[in-house]
């Protein structure tokens, strides 16, 4: 996950390959719970780890559940079975509507049968957000629920004993949001001693979320009977039990970006996405009707999609979205591709959402140069053609963020392609918090359009360590050139390949069976992270540098590094001969005598006795070579900037090249 202020992507221009989905938010958190409160042992495979299931899977812990996470594998709950097994607790909730809305009727039901006190919070912008019609529903049934802040809003406590009306129908609104009916039948079956009806007030939104809920209750042994969409009989003697095993499809919602992505940008091979597909439970797998309306070509199986351009550019669109309100958003985006406005309507309930999503779209939309209308319940956008470089407010929103990752290739629609630039993009953490690495991995940019920073200069003068401290602030990758030259020389020293022969020597650079994986680095089955840095291996490092047949063999290698969304990377001649385009080139220094103290601490931080004295005459003597090599000599690029860093920390050093980095950025500084 990118926990970086902010994420620039580059323009992007194609997509291709397969996503693999993180588990449906919607049926973790139903499956948590319903595991919580039945009896016996639930194994959930493939479960969502994401902050709300983090919150839900907490609150589990606190009402006395056994929890245990597997990293990499299942989650195996332990449940209650239908026993208030923790009298009082508090319960902090995050921004989890999932969580909050049913552990609310769940919990207000067992204190009125069993006793006890509960505590439901969250986050500030969950304290904005509704829950009075099912507060209400819960206590015209009889539960005692005080509101710890505004009224109709959470925090809120749930208390009892107290007498349910449990023959008297239970009356909750439909049009506010479908959480509150799926709590109730969530809840009730925990107290069904005798039929327990529940009627809807006004026209039920979200139906398809309601299905979810009514599919995962028949699997923990609830038959809900159904009136249509206005009545629903939880049967007498209705009682959780276990189905032993539980498989999480994938989210149906977080396939809509890759539905989008293949729609817009997959013009040969399609994307693939493995998670969802025909026989999905989720309502939000109707999104690629909506894609198809707009021109994508889909191709379905039972849990797959595969998804390419169709139509292009896209097909503008009127579409009533209450059947996906979630996905939708993601249609917003498109829009922007379109060949004619498209209007999104029956959207009351974004306003109640993580944030008011109406109002955010348009905002960020027409920070992007789009004309956009809306209105209470609707949302018109015009295609764009006029892009603007703009920096996406996410408003805590992961559905904002990810749908807006979209907006990176108008490159396919415009001359002036532009970089998109998304704040905080970790809020993606709610549901899928590898959303931009799995992006990544199926896109692909012009590589002139892939920002290169470039940090050269003289061995031990910190380059490896400033670029790193910047591949991590901008969510970079790192190349390390000077490790492919460490490489080289080791595979010829071991070779027994004569350093005198330049053929041989770029042979083996050009065989180089280099892999780097977390912060190792692989040849071939071995892994020589630490040998790469020995001295003597960086002397043979210095002398293969110096041959022409190496450099040319190592060049494709590096540049190919120069990949979404960006690069630093460190060596000696990246700014000079390798990224020569690079909109920011480094050229750092420090004094001999402070970078032999730095190598000598370096070394002695690995137990390795060495003495400064020699270590300045090693690397002095490598500078030298390194500097008056005919080929790619150590030298500033023309217009690099010189930092010499021997009165600085490495904090002061990459605080200075991000401020420079900001100088070229067309991206305003944040607010
Ligand atoms: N600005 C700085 N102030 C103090 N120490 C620093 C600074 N920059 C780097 N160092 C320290 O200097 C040592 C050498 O840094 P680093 O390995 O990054 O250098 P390098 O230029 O990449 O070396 P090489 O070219 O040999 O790979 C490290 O221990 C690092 O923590
Ligand atoms: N772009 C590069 C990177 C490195 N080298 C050579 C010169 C160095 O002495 C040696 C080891 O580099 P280090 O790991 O210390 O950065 O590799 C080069 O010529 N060009």
């Amino acid at each position: 996950m990118f926990k970086i202020p902010f994420l620039d992507l580059p323009p992007l221009r194609s997509a291709a390959g397969t996503v693999r989905l993180p588990g449906s938010k919607s049926i973790s958190n139903r499956v948590l719970l319903l595991a919580g409160l039945s009896e016996g042992r639930t194994v959930v495979h493939d479960l969502l780890a994401s902050d709300d299931t983090a919150v839900m899977l907490d609150a589990l812990r606190a009402l006395g559940c056994g929890v245990d996470v597997q990293a990499g594998g299942p989650v195996v709950i332990d449940g209650i079975g239908a026993t208030v097994k923790v009298a009082a607790a508090k319960l902090f909730l995050g921004n989890a509507g999932t969580a909050m809305r049913p552990l609310t009727a769940a919990l207000a039901v067992l204190a009125a049968t069993q006793g006890g006190s509960f505590e439901v919070s969250g986050v500030p912008r969950m304290h904005e957000r509704p829950i009075g019609d099912l507060v209400d529903a819960l206590r015209g049934l009889g539960c005692a629920i005080d509101d710890l802040g505004k009224p109709g809003y959470p925090p809120l406590r749930l208390h009892g004993p107290s007498k349910l009306r449990l023959s008297e129908a239970v009356r909750v609104r439909g049009d506010v949001s479908s959480q509150f009916l799926t709590a109730l039948l969530l809840a009730l079956p925990l107290v069904a001693e005798q039929d327990v009806r529940i009627e809807v007030i006004g026209e039920l939104i979200s139906k398809p979320y309601v299905e979810i809920t009514l599919a995962l209750l028949a699997r923990f042994g609830i038959q809900v009977r159904r009136e249509g969409w206005q009545a629903f009989v939880i049967p007498a003697g209705s009682r959780y039990r276990s189905p032993g095993e539980v498989f999480v499809e994938g989210d149906a919602s977080s396939a809509s970006y890759f539905v989008a992505l293949g729609a817009i940008a997959a013009t040969g091979t399609p994307i693939r996405i493995e998670g969802v597909g025909s026989e999905s439970l989720q309502g939000d797998v109707r999104f690629a009707e909506a894609a198809i309306a707009m021109g994508a070509a889909v191709t379905t199986g039972p849990n797959w999609l595969e998804v390419k351009r169709g139509q292009w550019p896209l097909r503008g669109i009127t579409l009533d979205c209450n059947h996906i309100p979630d996905a939708a958003m993601t249609l917003a985006v498109m829009a922007l591709y379109a060949d004619s406005p498209s209007t999104l309507t029956n959207i009351a309930s974004w306003r109640v959402k993580e944030t008011d999503r109406i109002v955010a779209m348009a905002t960020e939309l027409r920070k992007l140069g789009a004309t956009v209308e809306e209105g209470p319940d609707w949302l018109r956008v015009e295609p764009l053609k006029a892009w603007r470089a703009a920096s996406i407010h996410t408003y805590d929103d992961h559905r904002v963020a990810m749908c807006f990752s979209l907006a990176a290739f108008n490159g396919l629609v415009t001359e002036a392609a532009v970089p998109v630039r998304i704040l905080e993009p970790y809020c993606v953490a709610k549901t899928f918090p590898d959303y931009f690495e799995t992006l990544f991995g199926v896109v692909t940019a012009r590589s002139e359009e892939v920002p290169v920073l470039t940090v050269d200069g003289p061995t031990a003068s910190g380059k490896g360590t400033l670029a790193h401290e910047l591949a991590e602030s901008l969510g970079y990758h790192v190349l390390d050139s000077g490790a492919l030259y460490r490489a080289t020389g080791l595979a010829a020293e071991r070779a027994g390949v004569s350093f005198d022969d330049g053929a041989a020597l770029g042979r083996v650079a050009a065989g180089l069976k280099l892999r780097f994986t977390d912060y190792r680095v692989w040849l071939g089955d071995e892994d020589v992270t630490d040998a790469l840095r020995w001295e003597s291996t960086g002397q043979l490092a210095s002398r293969v540098a110096t041959v022409p047949e190496v450099r040319e063999a190592l060049r494709q290698l590096q540049l190919d590094f120069r990949r979404p969304p960006g690069l630093v990377a460190d060596g000696r001649d990246m700014g000079t001969a390798i990224f020569p385009g690079a909109p920011l080139k480094v050229f750092l220094t420090a004094s001999s005598l402070t970078r032999a103290d730095r190598r000598h601490k370096q070394l002695m931080a690995k137990g390795i006795s060495a003495n400064i004295e020699s270590l300045r005459d090693d690397l002095e003597a490598r500078d030298a070579r390194d500097k008056t090599r005919p080929t790619s000599p150590l030298t500033p690029a023309q217009d690099a900037r010189l930092l010499d860093n021997s009165e600085q920390t490495i904090e002061q050093s990459r605080d200075l090249v991000l401020s420079w980095w900001a100088e070229r950025s067309p991206f305003k500084p944040m607010a």
